[in-house]
């Protein structure tokens, strides 16, 4: 590997320079970094192919990240487009196929600050809603960059100034009949000279939350014809004759949806949490404030026990879903291919699972990476921290690809025909692997008696699928009984939907930490990091079960007291964790260069840091000089003095 520090090295001169509190936390390594790395990348070569992508894009200036916060929106999105068309060369100069692992790794470098990412959901759709026709011709061409399209869906599209086509997933309506969501390939502009296309209305949205280097748009069609062939038809054909024949389901063309969120989970949405709390737990014991002890020097601040239960939980969080999402996407690659050819008995699970963990997921990612932000006290606000544009483009992720609600709710919706077909003694089919534990034989009380009962994966793993069976038994009964009162199916769904949603997150939970405790099975022969891991494991179900206290005690199946040792195995752990904080957030192995962070670099710089970003602020270096000829930055509040004198 090298010397770390040469691979995070800014250029600074302090860099080579270790800051001993933060040295002093790598010194005692209770297990090897790197094996950790290797193993969340899928292996050493991986790692060694990412790092030599990451040294490539970090020595090309083109590339450099480092003025983003100081740049406008339109200035983002153009140094996004920029990055975007040199990262295409690249691509070409080096033989980095499309879809190949090197291109992933360029945009997990650059953080995905590249422009026409909606290239990448429309591609993803066109693949599985074309047919293989449609595949060969348009896929190149985006490819090639020769056309520049995006995904329109939502009411006011979201196209803006870059795309030439839009994937329009519309109503079809066909010799009168309407036949559900289809997906049209639109040219809106004109490939000559970029003007719109006669009966296209389109721009930019205006100012947003974050995303600026992302372009998204409005887009009205008045009176547009299009080819036929323009229709992706994977799923459904119209012959030139009108017929329509359908050759999916009904709901066949929703399939894109499901795509996308599996991607974007590990590509988008958790490492913007697992960078936010690299950048905190660095800075965490970097900043020290009081004391510990009266006598004592000032402490780290990551050594008081609330600093440590804002920011280890978030942690467990980013590890737990890296397992997750990589256990989602093994499922999805092995139920893609027969969905494509139209057997479409996995895709109930795979879109309730999806759906569910999308929105699980991104929720927890937000809150996460907001604690890291507070965490941090008052450099969290500072841009130059890297954590307010984490928070607020995590966020987006919530509501992108599926607000969260209407998500957990899809899950929900499955839940009860799960439980449904549970109850039925005569069902030959067996139930979906994820709902299994609906017809497992269940405990009415928790066994667990001291600390060490609360660590057993096992036990905790049965307390959740115990509890999520209860709370999705109780959605289905009053959904029963609203329908038995009278109410029609409809009406008794949107009064319970409340309910719904909150079975909905115990069973995702409770999948997120069947799946966490499987993963940790697999590394036997690493029992160092395989300890370092299960305390994670343990945090997580433990904190989940601290948060939502009520739903166990509910039903007795956990008392007041069972509760309180709980609390304690909780609270052990926090102090376990700590020593090797640092460690578990190096294991991510991000650059300083992708961080973009003045207060989360490995080095521990922080304050030369903050102090040099802040004055490459325009604020700082642009200066006039006033009337005694001095330099002064602008606007000068003595110009206005002197105008209202
Ligand atoms: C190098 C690489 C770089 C990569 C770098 C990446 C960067 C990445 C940056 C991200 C960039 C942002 C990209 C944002 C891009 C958008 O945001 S595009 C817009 C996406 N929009 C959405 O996701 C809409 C979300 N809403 C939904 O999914 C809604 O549930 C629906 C599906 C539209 C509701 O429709 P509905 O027909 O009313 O649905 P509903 O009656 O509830 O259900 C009907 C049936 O369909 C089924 N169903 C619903 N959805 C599905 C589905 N998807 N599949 C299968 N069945 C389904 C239901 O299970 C239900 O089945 P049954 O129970 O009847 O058997
Ligand atoms: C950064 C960003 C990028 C985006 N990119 C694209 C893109 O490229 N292409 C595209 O097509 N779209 C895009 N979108 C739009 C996005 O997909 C939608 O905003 C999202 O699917 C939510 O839909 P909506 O805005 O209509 O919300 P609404 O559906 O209006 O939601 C508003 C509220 O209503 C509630 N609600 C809605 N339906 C129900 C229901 N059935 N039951 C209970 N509650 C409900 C929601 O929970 C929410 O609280 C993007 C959005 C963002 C923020």
């Amino acid at each position: 590997m090298g010397s770390p520090v040469n691979r995070v090295s800014m250029g600074d001169t302090w860099s080579r320079q270790v800051h001993p509190d933060i040295e002093r936390e790598r010194h005692v390594q209770s297990f090897c970094v790197e094996e950790l790395t290797n193993i969340l990348d899928g292996g050493a070569q991986n790692t060694a192919l990412r790092r030599e992508v990451e040294s490539i894009i970090h020595s090309d200036p083109e590339l450099s990240l480092k003025d983003n916060y100081f740049m406008t929106q339109n200035e983002r999105y153009e140094a996004a487009i920029k990055k975007k068309f040199h990262v295409q060369m690249l691509a070409q100069r080096l033989g980095w196929s499309e879809d190949s692992r090197e291109l992933y790794y360029a945009n997990r470098s650059l953080s995905g600050d590249l422009g026409l990412a909606l290239q990448f959901v429309f591609q993803k759709a066109l693949r599985s809603l074309g047919s293989e026709e449609q595949i060969a011709k348009w896929d190149p061409l985006c490819n090639k960059l020769q056309i520049l399209a995006t995904y329109a869906q939502t009411e006011l599209g979201h196209v803006g100034r870059s795309a030439t086509h839009a994937l329009v997933q519309a109503q079809l309506i066909c010799s009168g009949a309407q036949q559900g969501m289809h997906a049209f390939i639109v040219p809106i502009r004109s490939l000559e000279d970029h003007s719109p296309l006669p009966g296209i209305t389109v721009g930019d949205i205006g100012p947003k939350m974050d995303f600026d280097h992302s372009d998204n748009g409005f887009l009205q069609l008045d009176h547009v014809r299009i080819p036929r062939e323009n229709m992706l038809s994977r799923f459904a054909q119209v012959l030139p004759d009108g017929t329509y024949i359908k050759l999916g389901t009904a709901k066949s063309n929703y399939l894109s949806m499901v795509v996308v969120r599996v991607d974007m989970l590990s590509n988008e949405v958790i490492p913007l949490l697992q960078k936010a709390c690299v950048i905190a737990i660095r800075y965490s014991v970097i900043r020290h404030q009081s004391r510990l002890q009266p006598s004592d020097p000032e402490a780290k601040v990551l050594d008081y026990q609330t600093q440590q239960q804002k920011l280890f939980p978030p942690l467990a969080k980013a590890y737990a879903f890296h397992f997750v999402a990589k256990s989602l996407l093994e499922f999805f690659h092995r139920s893609y291919s027969s969905i494509l050819d139209r057997d479409f008995r996995l895709l109930p699970e795979l879109h309730a699972l999806s759906a569910g963990m999308k929105a699980l997921v991104s929720d927890f990612c937000v809150q996460g990476a907001e604690l890291c932000r507070r965490a941090c006290g008052g450099h969290g606000y500072s841009k130059l921290s890297g954590l307010p544009s984490l928070v607020t483009r995590v966020t987006a992720s919530c509501t992108y690809e599926g607000e969260n609600t209407v998500l957990y709710l899809q899950t929900a919706r499955f839940l009860v025909k799960s439980y449904l077909q549970a109850q039925e003694s005569t069902s030959q089919r067996s139930l979906p692997q994820s709902v299994a534990y609906l017809t497992a034989p269940d405990l009415a009380k928790c066994p667990a008696q001291n600390v060490a009962d609360f660590l057993h994966p096992e036990l905790y793993t049965t307390a959740w699928a115990h509890v999520a069976a209860r709370l999705i038994k109780d959605s289905v009964h009053h959904l029963q009984t609203l329908m038995q009162s009278g109410a029609d199916r409809h009406e008794a769904w949107n009064q319970t939907t409340v309910i719904h949603l909150q079975a909905a997150k115990a069973h995702l939970y409770y999948v997120t930490v069947k799946i966490f405790t499987e993963a940790l099975e697999k590394l036997e022969n690493q029992p160092a990091i395989q300890q370092v891991l299960k305390r994670l494991c343990d945090l997580y179900a433990l904190h989940g079960i601290m948060t939502n206290t009520g739903d166990f005690l509910h039903d007795g199946f956990l008392s007041g007291a069972q509760i309180d040792v709980a609390r304690k195995a909780y609270l052990d752990l926090l102090l376990l964790i700590r020593k090797d904080a640092v460690l578990l957030t190096d294991a991510f192995d991000f650059t300083d260069q992708c961080l973009n962070s003045a207060l989360g670099c490995y080095d521990g710089n922080v304050y030369e840091r903050l102090f040099q970003w802040a004055q490459r602020s325009p604020t700082n270096t642009q200066f006039l000089r006033n009337e005694l000829q001095k330099t002064v930055p602008v606007p000068h509040v003595h110009s206005y003095l002197s105008d209202s004198l």
